[in-house]
Order: C-alpha cells, then sequence, then structure tokens
C-alpha cells in the first residue's frame, strides 16, 4: 500500500469517527435540552458552573492522550458554551453575540420608540433644554421658547454626575418637579438622567423619558432597573466605550423586557482637545447598520464648542441620525453646569432655525 492510500484509508477512520462524534451530539443536545425545558418550568438558572466545574476535572483526569488537559478543557468548554446556547434558544434568551436583540439579525423592523408627542425613528427628534434644572424661571423661560418653536421635548438634569464632588450636584427630586410642571405647562415631553437604580422608581413618576448618561453607561444595575419599566430611555454612548461595548450596554435594558431604548451618540475621549470629546460621527451609519434602535447625536457634549455647532448638527442629521440633543440655557454665564457650551435664547433661536 502506497503511503497515499494509507492516509486514504486513514481518513476514512476518521470519517467513520466525526459521524459517530456527530451523532453522539446530537443525542448530548436533544437532552441538554429536556434538561432546560425543566429549568425553565421549575425557574432554575440555565447555567450551572459548579456541574459544569465538575464535570471538566473528572474529564481532565480521564486518560486523555494524545491530547492534553488544556486540550480537552478547551473542546469541552466549547460544547458546554454552546450547549448553553441551545439551552437559551428554547425561552427566547441567547448569549451568542450574534443574536443579540438590539441586532437587526433579531428584528426586521426599526424600532421607533415614541415619547409624548414625538416619535425616535422617524423625522429627526430635536430635544433642547438647560444642562441642569436651576429654578423655575429659568426652565420656564426655556420651556416657553421651545414651545413657540414647535418643539416637544425638553431636557434638564437634576441629578448632575459631576467630575468633582464640589460642583453642582443637581437639585434631586425638586428638579423633577420642576421639569414636569414646565413640561405640563407647555405641552413638552420630559427626559432627564437617572444616576442609580435606586432612583428609576421614583424619577418614573415624573418624566417621559429616563436619560442614562455616559458615565453610567455600563452601570449594569442601573440599566437592568430601567429595563424592567416600559419607559423609554435615551441610553448615551460612555466616554471610552467601544460601538460593540455600546451596543451590548442596551442589550440588558432590552433583554429585562424594555424595548424602548434610543441611543445617543455623544463623542468619545480621544487625544484630541480642540473638542471637548471627539464626535464619532461614524458611529451613526454604522449603528445604523448593526441595529434596528435610533439613535440622535448630542452636539453639545461631542463638541462643547458653540462656534461649530451648526455644521455638526447639519452633519449629524446627515449622516442618518434621528434626532439631537442640544443644551439652551437662558443666561450661560451664570448657568451652574456647562456654561461654557450651553446656548443662550438667541443662539437657540438660530440653530433651531438652520437645522429644524
Ligand atoms: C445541561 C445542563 O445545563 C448546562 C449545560 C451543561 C452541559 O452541557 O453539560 C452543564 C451544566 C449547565 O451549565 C445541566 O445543568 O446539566
Amino acid at each position: 500500500m502506497t503511503q497515499i492510500q494509507n492516509i486514504q484509508q486513514l481518513r476514512q477512520q476518521v470519517d467513520y469517527i466525526d459521524d459517530e462524534l456527530l451523532q453522539l451530539l446530537k443525542k448530548r443536545g436533544n437532552i441538554v435540552q429536556q434538561i432546560a425545558q425543566i429549568k425553565q418550568k421549575e425557574k432554575l438558572p440555565i447555567q450551572d458552573i459548579e456541574r459544569e466545574q465538575q464535570k471538566l476535572t473528572k474529564l481532565v483526569n480521564q486518560h486523555i492522550e494524545p491530547y492534553s488537559k488544556e486540550q480537552i478543557v478547551s473542546l469541552y468548554r466549547l460544547i458546554l458554551n454552546q450547549s448553553i446556547d441551545l439551552q437559551n434558544s428554547i425561552n427566547g434568551a441567547s448569549s451568542d453575540t450574534n443574536s443579540l436583540k438590539v441586532y437587526r439579525t433579531h428584528s426586521q423592523h426599526n424600532t421607533k420608540v415614541r415619547v409624548g408627542d414625538v416619535v425616535f425613528g422617524e423625522e429627526p427628534v430635536y430635544i433642547f433644554g438647560p444642562c441642569a434644572v436651576e429654578d423655575e424661571q429659568q426652565m420656564d423661560t426655556v420651556a416657553n421658547v421651545m414651545s413657540q418653536k414647535g418643539l416637544k421635548i425638553i431636557r434638564g438634569g437634576a441629578y448632575k454626575p459631576r467630575t468633582s464632588p464640589y460642583d453642582f450636584q443637581g437639585l434631586g427630586v425638586r428638579g423633577l418637579e420642576i421639569l414636569k410642571s414646565v413640561g405640563e405647562k407647555y405641552n413638552l415631553a420630559t427626559i432627564s438622567e437617572v444616576v442609580d437604580a435606586s432612583q428609576v422608581e421614583v424619577a418614573a413618576n415624573y418624566l417621559d423619558m429616563f436619560q442614562v448618561g455616559a458615565r453610567n453607561m455600563q452601570n449594569f444595575q442601573l440599566l437592568k432597573a430601567i429595563g424592567r419599566t416600559n419607559k423609554p430611555v435615551l441610553l448615551k454612548r460612555g466616554l471610552s466605550a467601544t460601538v460593540d461595548e455600546f451596543l451590548h450596554a442596551a442589550e440588558y435594558i432590552l433583554n429585562e423586557g424594555n424595548p424602548n431604548v434610543v441611543l445617543c451618540e455623544r463623542g468619545i475621549r480621544t487625544y484630541e482637545r480642540a473638542t471637548r470629546n471627539t464626535l464619532d460621527i461614524s458611529s451613526v451609519p454604522i449603528i445604523k447598520r448593526l441595529s434596528h434602535l435610533p439613535i440622535i447625536v448630542d452636539i453639545t457634549h461631542s463638541t462643547g464648542r458653540k462656534d461649530i455647532m451648526q455644521e455638526i448638527a447639519k452633519a449629524s442629521i446627515a449622516v442618518g441620525s434621528h434626532g439631537l440633543m442640544c443644551e439652551v440655557h437662558p443666561n450661560p454665564p451664570i448657568a451652574l453646569s456647562d456654561k461654557n457650551q450651553q446656548l443662550n435664547i438667541d443662539e437657540f433661536k438660530s440653530l433651531y432655525d438652520v437645522i429644524c
């Protein structure tokens, strides 16, 4: 027999074993699915780490040559991970990154998120309002000009995550009360940031939309708490988050059952200091390709500069943003936060006339 014939014969043996392995894997998969069904009924968690560790320990203690222990562990890790995916697919969840709920592959339709009279995911939605709620007069002035321009949603921070603990931290519930009352007076939906899971229940009484700020994009307890409500949420991209991390943060909210997520690109941290952050304009079309969720651009925080805001606003809409967020204050020089980047009323009006 030639060496080539020898290889052919050995390959036949390998093929035979592969067929058997496949049949055994199939059998294993069926049993694992039965276990998943029982776990689902009994409300038990799908993954049992202890059982997996016991199994791996037992396997590597067997005679496994020519494989090393490490090789067997990595082979079985693959089997166990696929097994978890199989079990998850029975009850609709999935840890398979190709089928995240935020992905287009999961939903054929573009998500639309209604907040009061606006719908994110259709025509661009413009969110204006001050960085922080400071007092009734300040909010009334801004809300009044906004409603004259026909705008339908106002922002204003009540809980301010500030770099320095000595800076204005926001009015808390009092701020939410003021925001709600101007919203009612001028028929504007309200959006404000929550920074901790414990605030979600109370804030829900005052707000039409939650905001999760950049610093809290990976506050997973907060994301889960918001995910357990049905209230719309604007999720901002973290300061140094990749697009993938950003989408996984949104997945936390969807996975708890709340589909009403709007994403917000707000610039990322780079070496460039000419702008406060570097607006990653490419993330908008990229995310629109990957995800069915609406995405808007925060033109205030991404630039931190009023002089380029009109161009950045136009560019954002041009790349397909579903809306813009921009800060406006009646008297920016005396604002308690972000005084250099908030537009005054005249600047707001001219930006509005150019873009809206
Ligand atoms: C099948 C089970 O569920 C999971 C899958 C396992 C497997 O494929 O062997 C082991 C433990 C669990 O993480 C089980 O609990 O036995």
